[in-house]
């Protein structure tokens, strides 16, 4: 954990804004691993929740799976979902939104899974139980409803595939 709390510290040189999120956050995540861990953070869950949901406006729930090296550029406005899946070296930007939606039966769906070295442009939605690959960068605005392969450059809404990259 120490690790991956050094490579976020890393990743976000210059922004205190996104290693003061990052730090509560990989400690906020512990909570999932034990129940006794989960009553011992509980006051830093309350002070995280605060502080950066209702303050910084950063909705990171602490269950989120994320891998190390995460960068938030301009973090406002962006929520993710708790179910998400993010994997290593991705980038999030402002007003941003990962999530889950619902059904016309009223039960939501699952949430994305986002791949390696992802890197979201700002004023995105990716809703839905998509998959995103490895390697790929989405345009600014865009707006995600389906699976995005590896490799590749996507924007628009709804996202399309602009580039392939090698
Ligand atoms: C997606 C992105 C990476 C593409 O950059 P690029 O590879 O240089 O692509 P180009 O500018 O050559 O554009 C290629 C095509 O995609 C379109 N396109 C590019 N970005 C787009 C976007 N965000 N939404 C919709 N279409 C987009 C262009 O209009 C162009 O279309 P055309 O071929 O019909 O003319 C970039 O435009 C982008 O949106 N980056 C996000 C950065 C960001 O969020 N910055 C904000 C910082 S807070
Ligand atoms: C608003 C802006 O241009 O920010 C630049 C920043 N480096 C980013 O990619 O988010």
């Amino acid at each position: 954990m120490l690790k991956t709390v050094f490579q976020d510290w890393n990743y976000n040189k210059g922004n205190i804004k996104a290693r003061l999120i990052l730090v509560g956050f990989r400690i906020a995540h512990l909570a999932i691993k034990t129940r006794l861990l989960f009553i011992i953070l509980i006051p830093h869950l309350i002070i995280y929740r605060v502080i950066v949901e209702w303050f910084l406006g950063v909705e990171l729930p602490y269950k989120t799976i994320i891998g190390k090296g995460l960068k938030i550029y301009h973090g406002q406005a962006l929520v993710v979902n708790d179910g998400t899946i993010i994997g290593f070296n991705c980038t999030l930007r402002n007003s941003t939104t990962i999530g889950n939606k619902i059904y016309m039966d009223g039960n939501p769906s699952k949430s994305p899974v986002i791949g390696n070295n992802v890197d979201i442009g700002c004023n995105v939605s990716i809703i839905g139980p998509v998959v995103i690959g490895d390697n790929v960068i989405i345009g600014a605005g865009s707006v995600i409803v389906k699976n995005v392969p590896s490799n590749s450059i996507v924007a628009g809404n709804p996202a399309r595939v602009i580039k392939f990259v090698d």
